[in-house]
């Protein structure tokens, strides 16, 4: 379990993370999505335990990360800007890893051989972006971490790969109750990774949703008033993060029970009701406006 609490960062003057409380339970995929310089990349290397934060605590199962050797033998941080030693091959990089690494396992390493298929004993600096990515994530399964920490894992990676590792990731957090926190500019290219998405804007988190409760709490429906002087009473009793009139159809996306939504918007004589599928982008677009964000600023 990773627990962050009130933690801030600054370089200079600039507060990179600002007051930021997190936190991750054991087994489950976090996403932590923000625009260029929100401040993910400082928050990972601070619950990673290569940064100390100026204020605040980070703490996984419960010991503090920072230069934590205990804790650092079980996390594994692949960040964006990957560093093998230089002249290194795949197989002399995994022999550093078993000595730093305790549970490092040579028959996971020698099984995810399939998975990758890079030859052992090619270079590594002469591999690839891509195929260092895929290095990284063959060295840091195969210490069977408790804890991974990704900086943009997506980037380079063709969509073959992406849905192998992807797999890899959930395999290990089902078999192992192993904790990922992954970070991203892309709400699209995690979706179907995170079971938990936060969205991180200047040093914050701004919005922080379980994915499931997300889908299913959120509605968009389409109605038209057989009497359209009962709009604006039936629009009281709903919890509305965004309507459009579109003639006299009216286009809704509301918050809560689906049932409770229903009965109430049926209480009122219709001359057409539906409702609609919902994608995650649009529930966010949704949750972000309704406390005063606009998305375009914040996400791509
Ligand atoms: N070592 C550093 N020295 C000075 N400023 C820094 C340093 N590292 C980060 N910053 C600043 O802190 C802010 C947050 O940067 P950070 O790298 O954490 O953002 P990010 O969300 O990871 O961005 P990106 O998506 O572009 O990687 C930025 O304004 C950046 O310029």
């Amino acid at each position: 379990m990773i627990e962050v609490h009130s933690v801030s960062k600054a370089y200079n003057k600039h507060k990179a993370v600002n007051e930021l409380s997190l936190s991750v339970t054991k087994g489950s995929i976090y996403g932590l999505l923000g625009s260029n310089g929100a401040g993910k990349t400082s928050l990972l290397k601070m619950i990673a335990g290569i940064n100390r934060p100026d204020k605040g605590t980070i703490k996984i199962d419960q010991q503090p990360s920072y230069e934590n050797v205990a804790i650092k033998e079980r996390v594994i941080f692949i960040p964006d800007v990957i560093y093998f030693f230089p002249q290194a091959t795949v197989a002399q990089m995994a022999s550093q890893y078993r000595k730093y690494y305790p549970n490092w396992n040579q028959e996971r390493f020698n099984q995810l051989a399939n998975a990758f298929s890079i030859d052992v004993n090619r270079k590594v600096h002469r591999l690839s972006k891509g195929m260092k990515r895929q290095v990284a994530f063959w060295l840091a399964l195969s210490t069977l971490p408790d804890v991974l920490i990704l900086d943009e894992p997506i980037d380079g990676l063709d969509p073959v790969m992406r849905k192998k590792i992807k797999n890899l990731l959930f395999q290990d957090v089902a078999e192992r109750e192993m904790t990922v926190l992954v970070s991203s500019h892309n709400l699209r290219e995690i979706e179907d990774l995170c079971d938990h998405v936060g969205i991180m804007h200047d040093g914050q988190i701004i919005i922080e949703k379980e994915i499931d409760d997300l889908k299913t709490d959120t509605h968009k429906i389409q109605i038209a008033l057989s009497d359209p002087t009962h709009e604006e009473h039936l629009l009281n009793q709903l919890h509305i993060l965004h309507q459009e009139k579109r003639g006299s159809i009216l286009l809704l996306i509301v918050k809560g029970n689906e049932e409770k939504i229903r009965k109430i918007i049926q209480s009122t004589e219709l001359l057409l009701f539906d409702l609609l599928p919902l994608t995650l982008e649009e529930i966010f677009i949704y949750e972000m406006e309704d406390i005063g964000y606009e998305i375009e600023k914040i996400l791509l």
